[in-house]
């Protein structure tokens, strides 16, 4: 604390003059082609590069995904990445519809080997790369312009040359990056692809990529957008050229700086699953992937098993991914705070009533949800953990765990009073409060207080008493009814006024309950105030009793038992 800033150390960066850019008033609507480089440019920057059987499961994820451009190595730079590479070829493991590439700097010998390490590919595309930004020219180089322009173009010709020597049959694509593409004078970058062409010559069936790194993230995004545009202007052989970009997130605005060079005309995308890469990481794969998903724009990328991806990203490169991360953390479908549980909980309250009224299913409505920009189940992940209990919660969270995990709907004003009960107790504890936790509180604080025995099928002639279930009226008749009537009575002796009887977990206006157990509600006027009690039976009419009875209980109506018994 207290040194001098450093801030002068530090210059603007000089955008490319783009006044009349068009791409602001554009929008996204399909997906790009995207390269995975997880097996390449996420393995070289791992403490523990990834052994084969990690590279194979990191190679089958990227396939069952869906990914069709998959960079797999450089294969000069080890022997595992040579093996791999040649092991992929000679097990046959590339699907038809997949094309794998390969990474090589512009130099002669690395050029010969790695051409070879491709013999027999059916397909697959070779990725030639220099640095052509100007302090990587001066200081790494040592070159001019021009020599900087000769080693690209001199790759070029070597990777043609061994190429044809050694991949006859092969589908060979190729691939050119001016590595630091954004640190370079756009004019110069231009001049060298065009450089490039020459030699490749693209034409209609014979491609080029020409991909655009952010080797290191230094400007704004739109800064990027703008130099995409620019380039997208400038090019020759337009229809022949995939405009790809391949972005780095030193400043965190990969995905950011990605979208926008998307809607400048960006074609195709490389990046790594969960942002993996040098440095701050590769743009992320699944973040890019499932933003479009939300806006209705199909990635044409499988995400349906988010846990399974991660579990198989952090087992090939030995590392976690965050729990806040976009999409696949643990925590990012998970709401602590009341105001979010309590606009979620009615969120999905509401899904299920415009479901109903629709006469559709929940998950073929459109997703509007409070707080959640998708559908945790369009990822494989349930709804279980979306609310988790800590003293922040409130009563829509506390109501909502009661209903999933134990299919417990309280009334609103039971909601209020539990909750006052769980953050008394979350206060004290500090931390979360499971599922399991929640309920047994709800158990220990309605339920136990209540005897399981209740006098049934006390004689006399059939009378129809009511109760009022969640609103709606639900009838009960015969000796049922008069063993409500007697308690009733005696109640009254007691001066308890039994309002509203809650009954859940049965149609409304059914003369007997369907289904195992039911869980009735009764919010108990005594002595002036209002007291909550809760029952669970099979039988409505015992768990009424119960419910009455644990409000006693509650408001310390020690007595409660004999009365009811004595009915
Ligand atoms: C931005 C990126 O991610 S680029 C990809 C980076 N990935 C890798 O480098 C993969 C791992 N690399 C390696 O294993 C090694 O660098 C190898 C095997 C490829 C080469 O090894 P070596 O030649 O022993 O060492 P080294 O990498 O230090 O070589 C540097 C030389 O290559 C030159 N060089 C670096 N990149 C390139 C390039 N793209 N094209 C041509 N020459 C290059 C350097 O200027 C330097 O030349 P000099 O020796 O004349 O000064
Ligand atoms: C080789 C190139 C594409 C690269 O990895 C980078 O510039 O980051």
């Amino acid at each position: 604390m207290g040194a001098t800033p450093s801030v002068q150390r530090y210059s603007a960066f000089t955008p490319v003059r783009l006044p009349d850019r068009t791409w602001p008033d554009r929008t996204i609507e399909a997906a790009p082609r995207w390269l995975s480089t997880d097996l390449r440019d996420g393995n070289q920057s791992l403490v523990n590069p990834m052994s084969p059987a990690r590279k194979l499961a990191m190679f089958e994820l990227l396939v069952r995904m869906g990914y069709k451009e998959i960079e797999v190595g450089f294969p000069v730079a080890s022997q595992d990445d040579h093996d791999f590479v040649r092991m992929l070829i000679e097990e046959d493991r590339i699907p038809d519809d997949v094309r794998i590439s390969v990474l090589v700097q512009a130099r002669d010998e690395l050029i010969r080997r790695t051409v070879e390490s491709l013999a027999g590919a059916p397909r697959a595309t070779i990725h030639l790369y220099n640095a052509t930004a100007p302090l990587f020219r001066r200081v790494v180089f040592g070159m001019t312009r021009e020599e900087c322009k000769d080693l690209a173009v001199e790759g070029t010709r070597l990777m043609m040359k061994y190429a044809e020597a050694t991949l006859a049959g092969c589908d060979l694509g190729f691939q050119y990056s001016p590595e630091l593409f954004n640190e370079t004078e756009p004019e110069f970058a231009l001049e060298v692809c065009e450089a490039v062409m020459d030699v490749w010559q693209p034409e209609p069936g014979r491609e080029i990529i020409l991909n655009f790194p952010t080797t290191v993230e230094r400007s704004l995004p739109h800064v990027f957008a703008d130099q995409i545009e620019w380039l997208d202007r400038n090019l020759s052989h337009r229809e022949n050229v995939c405009l790809s970009i391949h972005p780095h997130n030193d400043r965190g605005t990969g995905v950011a700086a990605s979208e926008l060079a998307l809607l400048a005309g960006a074609q195709r995308i490389e990046g790594c699953l969960f942002g993996n890469g040098e440095r701050a990481g590769n743009v992320c794969l699944v973040t890019l992937g499932l933003n479009m998903l939300t806006h209705g724009v199909d990635p044409k990328i499988d995400f349906s098993d988010i846990t399974e991806i991660r579990r198989t990203v952090e087992y090939c490169n030995e590392m976690q991914v965050a729990p806040r991360h976009p999409y696949g953390g643990d925590l990012v479908y998970t709401a602590f705070s009341g105001s979010h549980q309590d606009a979620i909980k009615k969120g999905f309250d509401a899904l299920a009533v415009e479901a109903a009224e629709a006469g559709v299913e929940i998950d073929d409505m459109p997703w509007r949800m409070p707080y959640l920009p998708i559908d945790p189940k369009d990822v494989g992940r349930t709804y279980e953990a979306v609310v988790r209990i800590n003293s922040q919660s409130g009563k829509g969270g506390v109501a909502y765990i009661l209903s999933a995990w134990h299919g417990l709907n309280l009334p609103k004003g039971l909601q209020a009073d539990f909750a006052q009960v769980v953050q008394g107790r979350a206060d004290g504890s500090g931390g979360e409060i499971t599922p399991s936790e929640v309920r047994a509180m709800f158990d220990d604080e309605y339920l136990s207080r209540t005897e399981p025995t209740v006098p049934l099928g006390i004689g006399g002639r059939p009378i129809a008493t009511t109760l009022y279930v969640d609103g709606a009226r639900f009838r009960v008749t015969g000796a049922r009814a008069d063993a409500i009537r007697t308690l009733g009575a005696r109640l009254a002796v007691w001066n308890v006024d039994v309002q509203v009887v809650h009954r859940t977990g049965v149609e409304t206006g059914a003369e007997e309950p369907a289904g195992a157990e039911v869980a009735v509600y009764a919010e108990c006027s005594i002595e002036g105030r209002t007291v909550w009690g809760a029952g669970l039976d099979a039988d409505v009419v015992a768990a009424s009793f119960a419910a009455v009875r644990s409000a006693l209980a509650r408001a310390g109506q020690s007595s409660v038992r004999e009365i009811a018994l004595a009915g």
